[in-house]
């Protein structure tokens, strides 16, 4: 075999062995968490039967979050609130482990991932059913809202996350042709996220699966109101990051109340809050103290346009949707519907006929639709609004039906449809959060955009028409974070897109390149791009400076900026002569006196 021979064989062996390494599945390990507590709650229940009445009863005071099942109100236990000091010493431990995790390779990190898909994949029933005792939602809106979004988001991750996080190579004009410019994302340190109650697996993962592939630590701060399922949940990470060789410390999640959020806000190098407005300028003023940068994910109040040529039988079941999942407790949730006047009596007939075969029950305990209402007294805030919409001249035309009889004393609210409403009404300003369905008529595009951004809040929104050219132009107008064509919510399920709002629904991003970017130190990087070639200072502008310096430097922006090829190469010329000037390099300075 001669030496060519040699090196094709060695070549095609090399192929085939790549070849097969790559269709080989890479082994991912399995994880063992333990999950009796989560489960044992249940057989406890039965023979307890105790039910929690809220500020009253067991774990009520204020170094322990009582936690219950809003969908029976049957008592779960109670979690430690973790104290300020203690959020401090829990952020210089995960600090530290974030110096050895900030050095990892994307490879683990990417191990990591797949270990989290894995184990999510093959546990989605536990993680839902867990999720739907925290909340109160069913088990459908559960993997909606849980499981899909995490493995999209993990989807992501794994495909497109190292290249976002990539040296990214920029331009840089004539002035800088010899150079090389460049930005470097870099870990920011510890990223602190504040989470609230809505998605209790998916608030956890969804700034925790950021934060550790773009190689940050993270401390997440539960909501009060779901902190039953969050320590199952970190078990999980606890468990993947120990299979794949991480830092333990890397990933915590703390609870409590405001004061625990506040020691995380003042502690960590980025806030990604999550909640809602009042709290969101809270958590700023905070921020302001240590200049601690924070992006607001806040509450919103989407339009959704229904344009005349639209098709109405898709419209119809993607707005129900959009409006009762998770009994309508999501931040980009369907809060107000502006139709064509000339198809509102069809599709309020529609509607209608939907929200009241929908059932509204313990989904655990009974086949519901609805689940039920997460935060106590908000149920009664649901039906404050639509008595006051209704004694300012507003129609409930349906009403869905609450199945909890005898099943428990959970918090319920009938899905509602409401039309003759108006702006007037409360309910059509504040976020709602709950499964009603204002009904507004509008006769022109440009009314429906008028009243679409009639609003304080900009996070999504939705058009629907039969013409994409109409629909687009709609949606151009409208002054908000995302916009769905033909669609309701998509953005969040295509997580290349950032997330996130303008106005009162907050500021900066999360997801996408946007998203994971901003999870980073952007750091600008110039150096030299031809061997042997350096920026050295002109002779006329070296110190002590030329006394014609000043016409040196205006020649020179001339040559590079002049607005024709005459007027460059004016500057051209005139830089030339500057430099050949005997006036050049500050002779007459040259013995240090001030002439
Ligand atoms: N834009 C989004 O991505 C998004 C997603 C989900 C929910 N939300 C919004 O969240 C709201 C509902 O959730 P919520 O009721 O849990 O919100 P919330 O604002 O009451 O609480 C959110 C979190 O902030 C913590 N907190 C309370 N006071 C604090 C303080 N002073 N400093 C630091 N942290 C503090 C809470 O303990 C909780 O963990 C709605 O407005 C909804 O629109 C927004």
């Amino acid at each position: 075999m001669d030496p060519w021979q040699m090196i094709l064989a060695l070549g095609a062996v090399f192929a085939i062995w790549r070849l097969i390494l790559w269709l080989l599945p890479e082994p991912i390990p399995a994880l063992n968490v333990d999950a009796s507590d989560v489960l044992s709650v249940e057989s406890k229940q039965n023979e307890e039967n105790s039910s929690f009445v809220p500020g009253s009863g067991s774990g009520s005071q204020a170094d322990r979050v009582p936690c219950y099942d809003p969908a029976t109100m049957k008592y779960l236990g109670s979690i430690p609130v973790t104290e300020p000091n203690e959020v401090r010493e829990i952020v210089k431990r995960a600090r530290e482990a974030q110096k050895v995790w900030g050095r990892s390779g994307f490879n683990q990190r990417r191990l990591l991932l797949r270990v989290l898909l894995k184990y999510t994949l093959e546990h989605q029933e536990l993680i839902c059913r867990v999720s739907a005792k925290d909340s109160g939602k069913t088990m459908l809106d559960a993997t909606f809202g849980e499981i899909l979004t995490t493995c999209e988001k993990i989807s992501y991750l794994l495909k497109e996350g190292e290249r976002v996080l990539r040296p990214q190579y920029r331009s840089t004009g004539m002035l800088m042709i010899h150079k090389s410019a460049r930005v470097e994302y870099h870990p920011l340190g510890v990223i602190g996220a504040i989470v609230p109650w809505n998605y209790p697996f998916h608030n956890i993962f969804n700034p925790m699966l950021a934060a550790v592939f773009s190689g940050n630590a993270v401390v997440i701060k539960v909501s009060e109101h779901a902190s039953w399922s969050s320590f199952f949940y970190l078990r999980i990470i606890q468990a993947a990051l120990k299979a794949v060789g991480a830092p333990a410390d890397l990933v915590h999640v703390i609870t409590g109340y405001a004061e625990t959020g506040s020691a995380l806000v003042s502690s960590v190098d980025k806030v990604i809050f999550v909640g809602s407005t009042t709290v969101g300028r809270k958590v700023m003023e905070t921020a302001a103290k240590t200049l601690t940068p924070v992006t607001l994910e806040l509450g919103g109040k989407d339009p959704v346009i229904v344009c005349e040529d639209a098709d109405l039988s898709q419209v119809i079941h993607m707005a129900v949707r959009a409006t009762l999942q998770s009994a309508g407790q999501n931040c980009a949730g369907a809060e107000r519907f502006y139709v064509h006047e000339s198809i509102h009596d069809q599709f309020v007939k529609e509607i209608a006929k939907i929200v009241k075969s929908v059932r509204v029950g313990p989904p655990l305990e009974k086949h519901c639709d609805v689940g039920a209402i997460c935060m106590p007294d908000h149920a009664e805030k649901l039906e404050m609004l639509v008595t006051d919409a209704v004694q300012n001249g507003a129609e409930v035309v349906a009403r869905g039906t609450i199945v909890s009889a005898g099943f428990g004393t959970g918090q319920f609210f009938p899905p509602t449809v409401l039309i003759n409403v108006n702006h007037s009404m409360r309910l059509m300003q504040e976020e709602i959060f709950g499964p009603i369905l204002n009904i507004m008529k509008f006769k022109t595009d440009e009314e429906a955009v008028k009243l679409a951004n009639d609003s304080s809040f900009g996070l999504g929104s939705s058009v629907f028409s039969g013409s994409k050219k109409r629909a687009n132009a709609i949606a151009s107008k409208l002054y908000c974070g995302m916009a769905s064509i033909n669609d309701f919510g998509t953005n969040y399920l295509c997580q290349s897109l950032p997330f996130g709002g303008v106005k009162e629904s907050g500021f900066g991003r999360f997801a996408g390149e946007e998203g994971l970017r901003a999870l980073c130190v952007v750091k600008a990087v110039c150096e030299d791009r031809i061997p042997f070639v350096k920026t050295s200072v002109p002779k006329p502008l070296q110190y002590p400076v030329a006394d014609n310096a000043f016409q040196f430097q205006e020649s020179l922006i001339r040559m590079l900026y002049g607005l024709s090829w005459t007027a460059k190469l004016n500057g051209l010329v005139d830089l030339v002569k500057s430099m050949s000037s005997k006036k050049v390099a500050g002779q007459e300075h040259s013995n240090g006196k001030v002439e």
